[in-house]
C-alpha cells in the first residue's frame, strides 16, 4: 500500500462505506501507515488579486509560496528564486523547481492557459471558490496530457452521483470559460477538444470529496496560543490517502511537513494515533474533531454525502440541544472548501471544552480529546506518537498535526489533571 508498510493496510470494500483502508496486521500508535504523494498540487489563491487583507486578518495572506512544490518563498522585496520566463507571473523556489514545473505542472500550456485567463479578467468578481475550482480544471486537463496514468488515478476516484446544483452550475461557467481562454491541448492530448460538460462536473466532484489542504505554516499570537486565521495554501490529490473513510474519533491523523527542505516535502504522511487490532478500519477525520454533532453531521452530509453513525455520533445524537451547543467551539461557517484538512477556525482544546470534567458519564470517548487533542488555544489539531523507534520501543512523545507542538505524553495528562487513562 505504501513505501515501506506495503503490507501494513489492505484495501476492502465495506457496506455503505465504499473502498476502506483496513489494518493489515496489528498495529502500533505512532506508526507510519502511509506516505502518499500528490498526483496533482495545485495554489489555492484566487488567480486575480485578492481584496486588500483586512486589518485585524493575519499577516501570512502575505505570504507567497513556490508555484511547484508549495514551499515558502523568501519574503519580498527579495526577487522570486526563480521566475518561469514566460509569464513572469508563477515563481519558483529555484531552478530545481523551474526545471521540474516545465515538464509537468507549469508547461508552456498551462502557463498560457492561466496567463490568458487572467488577462481575460472573466474570473474579476467571482468568488476564491472558483477561482481555484479554475486552476484545478486547468491541472487535471494537463494531467491528462503529461501523465495518463495519474490522470486515470483521479478519475478513479470516488465522486458523488447526485450532483448538487451549484456543482452543476460551477461546472457550466467554467465549462464556457475553459473553452473561451485555454489555447488547444497539445497534440497528443487525450482530449484535444478540451474537457466536456460531464467531465467537468465529475471531475470537480472528485476535487471536492477527495481534496486535502496543505495548510499556511502555524503563527503563534503569544501566550502559547495559534493564530486561527491559517488558511489553505494549495490543494492536492493523493489517490492512496483517498481511500481512507472518516471517523469521529479517528485512529489515525495525516501529517504534511510542506516547508521541509527533504525530496517529497508535499507528500501526506499518516501516522496511527493509538494501538489498533488486525482488521480494524483505519480512519480519519475529515476535520478538527472539536466540531460539535449537528455541524458534523450537516457537513458530513453536505459536501461527502452520509450520515455518519460512528460511535461517538450514535452516542452524541442522545444528547440534548444544550448539551450540543456547549460544544459547538470550532465556528464552523462552511465555504471553505478545504475537503479533508483542518479548519482554519477558532478551535479550543479538549480540557478547555470542559468534556472531561463534565461528561465523563455520559461520553465514554472523553479520554479521546484528553488525550489526542492538542491544548493549544485555537489549534484544534489531533496528536499522535512519533513513530516506535528502531527496536520498535513506542514513543513517548506526541506530536501535533497541526502546530506541530511536541510534548511528552504524560506532561499532556498532567496538564489537564487527569490520570493516563487506557483504552
Ligand atoms: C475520500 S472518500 C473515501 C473512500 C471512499 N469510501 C471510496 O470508496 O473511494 C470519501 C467518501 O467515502 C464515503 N465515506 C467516508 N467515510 C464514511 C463513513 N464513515 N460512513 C459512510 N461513508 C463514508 C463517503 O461516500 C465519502 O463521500
Amino acid at each position: 500500500m505504501a513505501d515501506g508498510a506495503a503490507s501494513l493496510l489492505n484495501l476492502a470494500e465495506i457496506d455503505g462505506r465504499g473502498r476502506a483502508l483496513v489494518a493489515a496486521q496489528p498495529l502500533r500508535g505512532g506508526q507510519i501507515v502511509l506516505r502518499d504523494s500528490p498526483v496533482l498540487l495545485y495554489s489555492a489563491l484566487p488567480l486575480t488579486k485578492p481584496p486588500p487583507p483586512s486589518s485585524s486578518s493575519s499577516s501570512s495572506s502575505a505570504t507567497c509560496y513556490c508555484d511547484h512544490c508549495f514551499r515558502i518563498l523568501p519574503p519580498s522585496p527579495s526577487p522570486p528564486a526563480a521566475p518561469c520566463p514566460a509569464c513572469g507571473r508563477h515563481a519558483f523556489c529555484g531552478p530545481g523547481c523551474l526545471a521540474a514545473a516545465a515538464a509537468t505542472s507549469h508547461t508552456p500550456w498551462v502557463c498560457q492557459a492561466l496567463s490568458r485567463l487572467v488577462a481575460s479578467r472573466l474570473l474579476d468578481g467571482q468568488p476564491v471558490e472558483r477561482h481555484v475550482q479554475a486552476r484545478f480544471l486547468i491541472a487535471a486537463c494537463n494531467l491528462a496530457t503529461v501523465s495518463p496514468s495519474n490522470f486515470q488515478l483521479l478519475l478513479s476516484l470516488q465522486g458523488r452521483e447526485a450532483h448538487a446544483d451549484d456543482t452543476v452550475s460551477a461546472a457550466r461557467f467554467l465549462h464556457s470559460l475553459l473553452a473561451s481562454v485555454c489555447p488547444p491541448l497539445p497534440p497528443g492530448s487525450p482530449f484535444p477538444q478540451g474537457f466536456s460538460l460531464e467531465l467537468i462536473v465529475a471531475l470537480l466532484s472528485k476535487d471536492k470529496l477527495n481534496a486535502f489542504g496543505l495548510m499556511e505554516p502555524v503563527s503563534s499570537r503569544g501566550g502559547g496560543e495559534v493564530d486561527g486565521e491559517r488558511s489553505v495554501r494549495a490543494y492536492g490529490i493523493y489517490p492512496r490517502a483517498s481511500f481512507f473513510n472518516h471517523d469521529c474519533l479517528p485512529n489515525a491523523c495525516r501529517f504534511d511537513y510542506v516547508d521541509s527542505a527533504s525530496d517529497g516535502n508535499a507528500d501526506i504522511i499518516v501516522r496511527m494515533i493509538h494501538d489498533v487490532p488486525q482488521g480494524r478500519e483505519i480512519c480519519l477525520s475529515y476535520f478538527p474533531v472539536n466540531l460539535n454533532y449537528a455541524n458534523r453531521q450537516r457537513r458530513l452530509m453536505e459536501d461527502y454525502g452520509f450520515a455518519c453513525d460512528c460511535d461517538r455520533c450514535k452516542v452524541e445524537a442522545n444528547w440534548s440541544d444544550d448539551e450540543n451547543e456547549h460544544d459547538d467551539i470550532g465556528k464552523d461557517d462552511d465555504g471553505d472548501g478545504e475537503g479533508m484538512d483542518e479548519d482554519a477556525d477558532e478551535q479550543m482544546s479538549g480540557s478547555e471544552m470542559g468534556i472531561a470534567e463534565e461528561k465523563e458519564t455520559d461520553f465514554p470517548h472523553a479520554y479521546f480529546f484528553v488525550r489526542y487533542m492538542c491544548n493549544r488555544k485555537n489549534c484544534g489539531g489531533t496528536l499522535a506518537p512519533l513513530p516506535p523507534s528502531s527496536d520498535d520501543a513506542p514513543s513517548d512523545i506526541m506530536e501535533c498535526n497541526v502546530c506541530g507542538q511536541l510534548r511528552r505524553e504524560d506532561e499532556e495528562a498532567e496538564a489537564d489533571g487527569e490520570e493516563d487513562m487506557d483504552e
